[in-house]
């Protein structure tokens, strides 16, 4: 299970059990999306966390053949929405848990426990997950890096030829997988997930607590009133509440790109780098090195917005989110009556921060910018990290590559039928002085 910080989802793995590890593909067989928030959401009332996990766990027991309800590990994971809960008031988060694993252990399946994973580990399960489904690991394909978005934190991991590893060791993953050695350069940054870091923008516009917002990432005619304490109420931006603020304050929509994309860029810092080169926030980067492939909100956000194709040249894209952003708000609603108000509201800053984030935080090019794929599934699996996670904990990617046989088991089979064949007609063969002979003896006249 994953439980990002907007939502938990229940995935279910299915491989062939008689199958050994080298060749056992493992698929996603099932997905449930659990109704309602996140589990960090229910600090105030964990027990709920637990219950809503329950509809979920029904479907898996109808899912997962009875008969191997017991043999099923089942995981969770939490990541950025708990990390968050637990820096801010960990007994919460530790009651959370508790009440999670309270409803997890009531099914029949071999519970292993539930845990906040950390960003490195996210970011870099996220990339076996891509490579596993690319089926490059296995046969030492060039790989492929992983941009991962969600609501509280995002991930960037990829393979760079220049990169040792030794100048940010917290930056580096090392695997041996199928034979092969991998150098992964891999970073979350917390608070910079969509939902954070729209948090993060908005503090900023409303340092001095004004009453009114003018906000040009949201559109002209969108106006809402919202709740200082609650714009303030995460660590990414708590120690920025303004002192003398009203209770509430108008946020008012302007429309404007350009000026979203100065606004989205106050919220990276570009000040200092005491690495070779960095991305932002003095966090070492490598040289960037494609193909990537970029998952979750990456890919919500873009293909809500038609522009999943990377083809497109860089300047035509914002030129078409530009238009997007200074559309009317009555407009947009009444284009998409099925989406979501929240997630309708956001999709301009949301498109917005995705490009500043590829390109002024991680410093894709107008050239570069192609190498980026925005993907949801490979082979009907969905690209996260909860596959990765789960491979590596039932040690379902050998470190070496298998003994490959030499000749495919189809060739075994033919094989071993003819030789089975053949020593038939060799042993009836054999036979042939105990049968008995023939009466015709040759006549002598
Ligand atoms: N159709 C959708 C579905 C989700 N979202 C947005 O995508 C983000 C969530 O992305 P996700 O990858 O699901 O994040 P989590 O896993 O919940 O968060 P994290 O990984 O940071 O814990 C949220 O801002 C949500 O509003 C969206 O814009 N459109
Ligand atoms: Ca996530």
């Amino acid at each position: 299970m994953d439980a990002g910080s907007s939502h938990t989802a229940l995935y279910i793995y299915e491989w062939p059990a008689e199958k050994d590890n080298n060749t056992g593909r493992v698929e996603q067989t099932h997905l449930c999306k659990v109704k309602g928030p996140g589990i960090s959401s229910y600090a105030s009332a964990p027990v709920k966390a637990g219950e809503s996990l329950r509809l979920c766990m029904e479907e898996a027991k109808q899912w997962v053949p009875g008969k191997r309800h017991h043999q099923t590990p089942l995981y969770l994971g939490a990541t950025a929405g708990m990390r968050l809960l637990n820096m801010a008031n960990s007994s919460a988060s530790d009651k959370v848990f508790q009440a999670v694993e309270g409803a997890l252990q009531k099914f029949p399946f071999s519970y292993q426990g539930a845990k906040i994973i950390s960003g490195q580990d996210e970011g870099a399960f996220g990339w076996i997950t891509v490579n596993y489904l690319d089926e490059r690991l296995k046969q030492g394909l060039e790989t492929r890096g992983a941009l991962d978005l969600g609501g509280a934190s995002t991930q960037i991991s990829f393979v760079s030829d220049n990169y040792d590893g030794s100048e940010s060791p917290s930056n580096s993953v090392t695997f041996r997988l199928y034979g092969n050695d991998y150098n992964l350069y891999t970073h979350s940054f917390l608070c910079y997930g969509k939902d954070q870091s729209l948090r993060m923008m908005q503090a900023h516009q409303s340092q001095a607590g004004p009453a009114t917002v003018l906000d040009p990432c949201f559109h002209p005619g969108y106006t809402a009133t919202k709740n200082y304490s609650v714009l303030y109420d995460s660590p990414c931006v708590s120690d920025r509440k303004p002192k003398d603020a009203p209770d509430t304050f108008t946020h008012i929509g302007i429309g404007d790109f350009l000026q979203c994309q100065a606004a989205v860029k106050s919220v990276f810092n570009f000040t200092s780098c005491k690495y070779s080169r960095c991305s932002f926030n003095g966090v070492l980067q490598p040289l960037l090195q494609g193909p990537y492939g970029a998952f979750s909100a990456y890919y919500f956000v873009m293909n809500f917005l038609n522009l999943t194709d990377t083809s497109v040249p860089l300047e035509d894209v914002k030129e078409k989110l530009k238009r997007y952003c200074a559309t009317n708000w009555d407009q947009i609603m009444q284009q998409h009556p099925e989406v979501k108000l929240k997630y309708l509201a956001e999709y301009c800053f949301s498109g917005t921060y995705i490009l500043t984030l590829l390109t002024e935080g991680y410093n894709f090019t107008s050239e570069s910018y192609s190498d980026i794929k925005f993907i949801k599934k490979i082979k009907g699996s969905d690209a996260g990290w909860t596959l990765g996670y789960m491979l590596n904990l039932t040690n379902m990617i050998p470190a070496e590559a298998p003994d490959t046989p030499l000749l495919p088991h189809p060739g075994y089979v033919s094989v071993v039928s003819v030789i089975a064949v053949l020593l038939f007609i060799l042993f009836i063969v054999s036979l042939r002085p105990l049968w008995p002979r023939c009466s015709k003896q040759p006549q002598i006249v």
